[in-house]
């Protein structure tokens, strides 16, 4: 049986710098990845948030990464930003019932996480279990989301 592995992309702003590096090195030793891509920002170094939340989302919306991570002081502007990008779904998570349901219901390929409002140790655990999760197209949940899809799609 082919076990899927997992490309993911991780990026933040300088307010969720250190945990990205946190959860790119988790990733990176998790089985279930298999490959992990660092959009910055390095160390030091300082940008608005759009500036990688939109390059981490057009990644995932051109195929070159299954998912991806973004942190910021909120994860609100991270996913603000990266739900502009057409076919990307991302979400800002705190809780692990909202992080199920972000892939099952919503088909979230981006996981988005606020540094200044929930502690590492949650923040690594649900990034952990939302890759465990997959959506499935067929569900009842598939045809909410189509609804999205057609709007994008100008089909509405
Ligand atoms: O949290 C942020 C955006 O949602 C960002 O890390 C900080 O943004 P700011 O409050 O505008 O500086």
């Amino acid at each position: 049986m082919t076990v899927h592995k997992w490309r993911i992309a991780v990026g933040s702003d300088s307010a969720g710098y250190e945990y990205k590096e946190t959860i790119a090195r988790d990733l990176a030793d998790d089985d279930r990845v298999d490959v992990v891509i660092d959009f910055g920002v390095r160390t030091g170094e300082s940008t608005p948030y759009p500036n990688v939340g939109l390059s981490v989302a057009e990644a995932v919306a051109s195929g070159e990464v299954d998912r991806a991570i973004l942190v910021c002081g909120t994860g609100i502007g991270m996913a603000i930003s990266a739900n502009k990008v057409p076919g990307v779904y991302a979400a800002t998570v705190s809780d692990s019932y909202s992080c199920e349901r972000s892939v099952r219901s919503n088909d979230c390929r981006v996981l988005t996480l606020g540094q200044r409002v929930i502690g590492l140790e949650l923040a690594r655990r649900l990034v952990s279990e939302w890759i465990g999760y997959a959506f499935d197209p067929d569900s009842p949940s598939g045809a909410k989301v189509d609804v999205i899809h057609a709007y994008e799609e100008g089909r509405e």
